[in-house]
């Protein structure tokens, strides 16, 4: 592989981030050069580093729910626990969420072998500019960010029903990749009604309604390889998701995600086949703020790389973003200003990821 050949480079070669993307494209050929030191636009301000805020305290955990509850007797119960972790976390891990061991464990494996795939395959789907339908990449927005995160990713920007609808503009390599995605977005189609089912009757609305509202899917693959400075750098850094509800699979075998609670990084401990339930924008402005998106990040290692895939579920370009009429009244007055999801996706995407800074632009009575 070309890229693996490369005489180590020094980061202070590299002058500027459009210099870097030009000639690397992203942080894993970076990483086959054979640098010892990362660039100056991945090293964090020292309010951003991952610190000694980081938790595992026991009291600190994410809630984990078994959703083979929500088919018995204990579907009520559930129900009102998923509510309290949405008011109060805004993430939480699902187990025996019904999405096959094997589907998840071939994800990952494509996933992985994707990222390691020579340069020139993973460039057929290279661009800097979100919308493409797929697209390689790097970081979230490289050429509108002060400091890169260090991950390289692939997103599917819009998954069809059924999803091999646009199957030709997938990867078709390694070669079970359309065939892992495919199964896999199915299954995530099958959980998603699960959970926003439990959501919406929490939030006192008919079982369906939010599944109505958060039709549209995304997939996000992304890859954080080794990293010389894990002290300085963040492979994501903190946001809350744009979505209504995403659901995200981690790599078992490093905890890295972390979500901000109380003032306080927890981390997110991968659990055996547990998925990661993260409340998003949308649901925040639906539910008029009773359930909060969780700002989160992801630190990376110095050892290791680490895989994750992110499925996003939001509203359809066209839905006007509002407050549920049902959960308003003269106590409970709308907090956000109605915006279309199409512009609520462009402000997003076009800026670098900046906490909840999306959110906070369209809250009324600032
Ligand atoms: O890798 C992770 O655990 C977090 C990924 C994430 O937050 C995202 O893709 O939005
Ligand atoms: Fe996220």
């Amino acid at each position: 592989m070309a890229a693996t050949m490369k005489s180590p480079i020094s980061a202070a070669d590299l002058t500027s981030i459009p210099d870097f993307i030009e000639k690397f494209k992203g942080v894993k050929s970076l990483v086959d050069s054979g640098i010892t030191n990362i660039p100056d636009f991945y090293v964090r301000p020292k309010d951003e580093r991952p610190g000694e805020l980081d938790s595992t305290a026991s009291v600190d955990q994410i809630p984990v729910f078994d959703l083979a509850a929500l088919h018995g007797e204990g579907r009520g119960a559930l129900v009102k626990a998923i509510g309290e972790a949405c008011e109060e976390w805004g993430i939480f891990q699902v187990i025996n969420h019904g999405v096959r061991s094997n589907v998840m464990k071939s994800m990952m494996g494509v996933s992985k072998g994707f990222f390691h795939l020579p340069m020139d395959e993973k460039m057929l789907y290279y661009s800097n500019v979100p919308s493409q339908p797929v697209r390689y990449g790097t970081s979230f927005n490289p050429l509108h960010e002060s400091v890169l995160e260090w991950r390289d990713v692939l997103k599917h920007m819009v998954i069809t029903s059924p999803p091999e609808e646009n199957i030709q503009y997938w990867p078709d390599k390694p070669p079970a990749y359309r065939e892992a995605t495919k199964n896999y977005i199915l299954e995530m189609m099958v959980v998603r009604t699960k959970i926003l089912s439990a959501i919406s009757e929490a939030l006192g609305l008919d079982s369906n309604y939010l599944q109505g509202v958060f039709e549209q899917q995304m997939l996000g693959l992304n890859h954080y390889p080794e990293c010389p400075n894990p002290d300085l750098a963040l492979g994501i850094s903190s946001h809350s998701d744009a979505s209504g509800i995403t659901i995200l699979l981690q790599d078992g075998q490093v905890a890295a995600l972390q979500a901000l609670h109380q003032n306080r990084w927890v981390c997110v401990q991968p659990l055996p086949d547990s998925l990661v339930v993260i409340v998003g924008d949308q649901l925040q402005i639906l539910s008029n703020g009773k359930y909060k998106s969780a700002e989160h990040r992801a630190i990376v290692n110095r050892e290791k790389e680490r895989v994750s895939i992110v499925t996003l579920f939001l509203a359809s370009n066209d839905t006007l973003l509002a407050p549920i009429a049902k959960l308003l009244d003269k106590s409970h007055r709308p907090k956000y200003q109605d915006i279309k999801c199409e512009k609520y996706m462009q402000k997003y995407l076009n800026k670098q990821h900046n906490k909840k800074s999306t959110l906070d632009s369209i809250k009324l009575d600032k």
